[in-house]
Order: structure tokens, then C-alpha cells, then sequence
């Protein structure tokens, strides 16, 4: 029997993603499919590109309501920051067994007091982060949070840029060979990351031909959760400055992030720590001299990671590239999912892309 899946915010660019992985997924199927400003708009008209397969061509949004999304084996919650934490618990109490998956922001952070801090409104709770490769504080390869993840059914997705720098630099931290207390990441990120909704600095007669930066001088709110990534490998304490610009592409990341090596530390030393991702199907260090491009990783569940020793100004320099929608998303969302499902990691995701 395949396993249903619902969507909630189905009209919107992550909860289209989520449906098109779900519909290559050779065990899942697709059952609800909820909007809101667009419940009973058809599905093709939001989503173009999933319109030809037979199980969207006539469907219409439902409204996004826990009675729309019970009953199913797993429920997807691709909604604005804020408003997973009150369709979670509605479905707490109506159908306590299904799996929940949220790749909105509600349920990452497992400080209260950190969210109230960056997203100014009451913490909805803590699950289990769904990033599968994830190290943790003396481990050589990532087990434990897969571990976790197979044990669980409330499962929170990481944001897209916390993905891109914590894959980067995670190796360094696990390895002791970073000090902490000056990384810095710069990002540059596609304009797909910030969603549908219109914005004012997302005006395309005005974006097309610029980059703009947002989120500057500390204020991200990805940052608390890229600390608390750091902290889980080893690293508490850690201080991040961090600065997104946005460029005139449509997907995309490419993360830059630097840190002081501690002393002695030689490339072959950063180079060995880096080959952690050699067990990884979907994170991979390039071999040295190739370095990553967003490009490279559209529409596949890939990150790619590549490093150098800048010996002059004593830091790593690590980039890493991958597909917000994606790995940054929707992939890692069914990623963890499998593993919730005791399936194969690998089931339905794409580890090729599109080019050019
Ligand atoms: N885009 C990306 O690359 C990433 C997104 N995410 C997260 O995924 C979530 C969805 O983002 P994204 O798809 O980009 O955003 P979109 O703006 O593209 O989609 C938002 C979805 O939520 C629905 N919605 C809007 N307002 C409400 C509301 N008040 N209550 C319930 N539903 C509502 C929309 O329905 P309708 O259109 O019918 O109004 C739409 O289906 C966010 O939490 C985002 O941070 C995470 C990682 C990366
Ligand atoms: C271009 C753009 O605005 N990108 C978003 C990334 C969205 C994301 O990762 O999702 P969460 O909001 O769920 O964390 C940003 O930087 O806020």
C-alpha cells in the first residue's frame, strides 16, 4: 500500500516542490492538497509544471484545515513562519498517528526564548531536525540524528541557507580543527527562497538586474539555528556573523563560509576532515580544485562542498552549493521521511539535476 501524503500550503513554491518529488516517489502517493487565499482555485493554475500528471490534472485546492489533512499517513506543512504551530496541534488531537513534517520554521529552534528573539511570536515546540547528516559532538559519521529521525513522527525541516553553511563547516567543527568564535558566512541565495507571496524588495523590474542584500548585521533569523547546529557538533558558544544577498536567480545557494584554522592546521588535515562526506549519498566534497556552483545542484537533492586553506589570513574557506527547493527543502523533507518510514534514504530523490 502506497503511503498518503497531504500537503498543506500546496499552492505555494516549497508545498509544489513537496508534491513534485512526492509524485516521482515510488511509495508515496498524493492525497490532500490545501491553499489558503487559493482553496478552490485548480491546482494546474498555482502549479503548471506538475499539470500534465493524471493525479493533479483536475484537482482544486481544499482549505487548509486539520478535518482537510486527517486520516492520511503523513501530513507535509509547507506554511508561513507562525502558522504550523496551531495545524499541528489540531492534528495532535484529531489524528495523533500520522507523521507530520514541517518545513516551515515553527518547529526547529529548541531554545523558546531564541525564536520569541528572532520571530517575535509564541514558540510552538521542538521536533526532530531533519537534516540526516547532521554531526554530532564525537561522531565520525552521521548517525545519531538518523537514529533519531527513524524513532520519530514529528519531524522539523531545516531552513535552506542553515543547511548550506552547516553542511559546509560542520566537518571542521566535528574534526577540532576551527576555532569558533569568528566564522563568518556570506550567502548568495535565489530569489525562489522567499516564496510566492509578493515583496517589496522582491520587485522583479527592479531585482532583475541587481543584487541586494537583507537580513544584514545579525538580524537572520537563521542564525540561532545555525548556532544551535554548531552546538549539536561540538561547538557551543560559537559566534556567526552572517549576510544573504539576493541575486537574480530563480534557485539556487552558494554559501562562502570562512573561520579561523587553529594552529598547525594543514590542507591535508582540512581536506581528511572533509572526506566525512564520503558515506554521504547526498553531500559531497568535490575533488580539489573543483569548485561547487548552484547551478550544478538545480532540481537534485545534492549539496556540494568544496574547501581551501587560505594560509595567509589563517582561515578555511569552504563553499557550498545546493537547490533551496530541494536539498534546501522539499528534499530534505522526504529524505527524513524515509528514514521516519523505515524506507531507503535514497527512495524518489533526484541525485542528478538540470542543466544548463
Ligand atoms: N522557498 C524556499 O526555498 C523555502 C521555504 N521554506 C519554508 O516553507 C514555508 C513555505 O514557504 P514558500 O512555499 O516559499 O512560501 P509561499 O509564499 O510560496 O507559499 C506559502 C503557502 O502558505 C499558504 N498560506 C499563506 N498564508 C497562510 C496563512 N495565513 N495560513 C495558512 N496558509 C497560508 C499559501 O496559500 P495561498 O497561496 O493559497 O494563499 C501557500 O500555499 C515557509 O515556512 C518557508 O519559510 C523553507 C525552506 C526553503
Ligand atoms: C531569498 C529568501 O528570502 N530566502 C529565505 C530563505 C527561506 C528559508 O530557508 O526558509 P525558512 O524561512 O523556512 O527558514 C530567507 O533568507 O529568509
Amino acid at each position: 500500500m502506497p503511503v498518503s501524503v497531504a500537503i498543506a500550503g500546496a499552492s505555494g513554491y516549497a508545498g509544489g516542490e513537496v508534491a513534485r518529488l512526492v509524485l516521482g516517489h515510488p511509495d508515496l502517493e498524493l492525497g490532500a492538497l490545501t491553499a489558503h487565499s487559493n482553496a478552490g482555485e485548480p491546482v494546474a493554475a498555482h502549479q503548471p509544471h506538475l499539470a500534465a500528471h493524471p493525479a493533479i490534472a483536475d484537482r482544486t485546492f481544499a482549505p487548509t484545515t486539520a478535518a482537510e489533512l486527517a486520516g492520511h499517513d503523513v501530513v507535509v506543512l509547507a506554511l508561513p513562519h507562525g502558522a504550523s504551530g496551531a495545524v499541528a496541534a489540531e492534528l495532535e488531537a484529531t489524528d495523533p498517528g500520522c507523521i507530520v513534517v514541517d518545513v516551515g520554521a515553527d518547529h526547529r529552534l529548541a531554545d523558546p526564548q531564541a525564536w520569541r528573539d528572532y520571530y517575535g511570536s509564541e514558540h510552538a515546540g521542538t521536533w526532530t531536525y531533519g537534516m540526516p547528516e547532521l554531526l554530532h559532538a564525537g561522531e565520525t559519521t552521521a548517525q545519531r540524528q538518523r537514529a533519531e529521525l527513524a524513532a520519530t513522527r514529528r519531524i522539523a525541516v531545516p531552513g535552506c541557507n542553515v543547511t548550506a553553511v552547516t553542511l559546509g563547516l560542520q566537518p571542521g567543527i566535528a574534526a577540532g580543527l576551527i576555532e569558533v568564535d569568528d566564522v563568518v558566512a556570506v550567502l548568495a541565495v535565489g530569489y525562489s527562497g522567499a516564496g510566492k507571496a509578493p515583496k517589496a524588495n522582491l520587485l522583479a523590474s527592479e531585482a532583475l538586474g541587481s543584487l541586494v542584500p537583507y537580513g544584514v548585521g545579525g538580524t537572520h533569523r537563521h542564525v540561532p539555528e545555525i548556532l544551535q547546529n554548531f552546538a549539536v557538533t561540538g561547538a557551543a558558544g560559537a559566534r556567526l556573523s552572517f549576510t544573504p544577498v539576493l541575486v537574480p536567480t530563480s534557485r539556487g545557494i552558494l554559501a562562502t563560509t570562512t573561520a579561523r584554522v587553529r594552529e598547525g592546521v594543514t590542507e591535508a588535515d582540512l581536506r581528511a576532515a572533509w572526506d566525512v562526506y564520503d558515506a554521504e549519498p547526498f553531500v559531497h566534497t568535490l575533488p580539489a580544485g573543483r569548485w561547487p556552483t548552484s547551478g550544478a545542484t538545480t532540481g537534485a537533492n545534492t549539496a556540494l562542498v568544496q574547501l581551501a586553506l587560505d594560509a595567509r589570513a589563517g582561515r578555511v574557506v569552504v563553499t557550498s552549493a545546493l537547490d533551496n527547493l530541494v536539498k534546501g527543502t522539499a528534499g530534505a523533507a522526504l529524505q527524513s521521511l524515509n528514514l521516519a518510514l523505515g524506507l531507503p534514504e535514497t527512495a524518489g530523490l533526484p541525485l542528478t539535476g538540470v542543466s544548463p
